[in-house]
């Protein structure tokens, strides 16, 4: 059984949820995240960018689970809808494609927007913070998103939208792993009763910009055969006993399992201060969002700026 954690909306949320974003997905992915949800997966992660939506809502229409609310769905609003007017409209469709009228979280998917859905023009334009979260909160209102959230949002972000928030945000997913461990943004989110959910747990490893430095780490090597676990089970293991939720991606059904098999042993002291010895670094630099015409015309700007 999958323990929860409590939104600042009230509702539970599974602390592990099934990863579905990669550039490498299945050919009967439907099949493979119903078998997840056999499995006892009860949360899973999709976007508008991933295209795995309607994967995720067939697993959820399936009657594999007694009724829709055993499950906890999160999609996200892509940066060509990050824009006041198409906030609501952008969720709708996302329904639209998972068949179900409601999702349990929807995240703005980075502090970015982009004038229109041209990928190689990649035209990226100022993002109205406070107008798209308008929007997210007249989706929660609406009964459309039972919680409201953010991605790639850092400590300053956080700290801008949590002043401009009439419904607080109840997550803010980002990268952290034990390579990448987001101390300053945690403690923003914890101050203010946000919770952070952790992506690319593993490092989003073999992924075209993933890092080897969580499932190649000597350290967790170490751990894990002292501990008689994997290095994926020792690494999703500490993200939990850091009170975050995290998101991790397997398609394969042997690891789906062992990755849900980390919430009855726990990491000793040694375990934990050898991991805290584990160089730092981002593996998700996000170049892709910044241009010489801004409005991030740096990483710098997108990871520490206000706006
Ligand atoms: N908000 C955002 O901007 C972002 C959100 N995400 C979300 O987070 C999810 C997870 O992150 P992601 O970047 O996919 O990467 P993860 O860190 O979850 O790593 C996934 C990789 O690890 C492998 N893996 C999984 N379990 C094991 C295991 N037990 N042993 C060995 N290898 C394993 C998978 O391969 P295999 O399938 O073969 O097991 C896959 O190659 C995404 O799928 C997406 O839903 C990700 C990036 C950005
Ligand atoms: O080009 C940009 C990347 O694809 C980035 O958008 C993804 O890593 C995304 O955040 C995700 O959720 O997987």
């Amino acid at each position: 059984m999958i323990p929860c954690v409590t939104l600042n909306t009230g509702h539970a949320m599974p602390v592990l949820g099934l990863g579905t974003g990669s550039s490498r997905t299945p050919e009967d992915l439907p099949a493979t995240i119903l078998h997840a949800v056999r499995l006892g997966y009860r949360h899973l992660d999709t976007a508008s960018l991933y295209g795995t939506e309607a994967a995720v809502g067939a697993a959820v229409r399936s009657g594999a689970v007694a009724s829709r609310a055993d499950l906890f769905v999160t999609s996200k609003l892509w940066i060509a809808d990050a824009h006041p007017g198409r906030v609501v409209p952008a969720l709708r469709e996302s329904l639209g494609r998972l068949g179900l009228d409601y999702l349990d979280l929807f995240l703005v998917h980075w502090p970015v927007a982009r004038d229109d859905d041209d990928d190689e023009e990649n035209r990226l334009v100022p993002f109205d913070m406070e107008g798209v979260w308008r929007g997210m909160e007249e989706c929660h209102r609406l009964g459309l998103a039972r919680a409201i959230g953010v991605s790639n949002f850092s400590a300053a972000k956080m700290a801008k939208l949590l002043d401009l928030a009439q419904v607080p945000p109840a997550v803010n997913q980002v990268e952290m792993n034990v390579g990448w461990r987001q101390e300053k943004l945690r403690e923003v989110c914890a101050a203010n009763g946000v919770v952070v959910i952790a992506f690319s747990p593993l490092g989003a490893h073999g992924s075209d910009w993933g890092s080897n430095a969580v499932m190649e780490s000597d350290v967790l090597r170490d751990v894990a055969a002292t501990r008689g676990k994997t290095i994926a089970q020792v690494a999703l293991r500490w993200l939990h006993e850091q009170g975050v939720g995290f998101v991790a991606r397997s398609f394969n059904k042997e690891r789906m399992k062992q990755n849900m098999d980390i919430f009855d042993w726990e990491l000793n002291e040694d375990d934990k201060e050898n991991i805290m010895q584990i160089p730092q670094r981002r593996a998700c630099q996000g170049e892709y969002f910044v241009s010489p015409n801004g409005p991030y015309k740096s990483l710098q700007e997108l990871w520490d700026g206000e706006i």
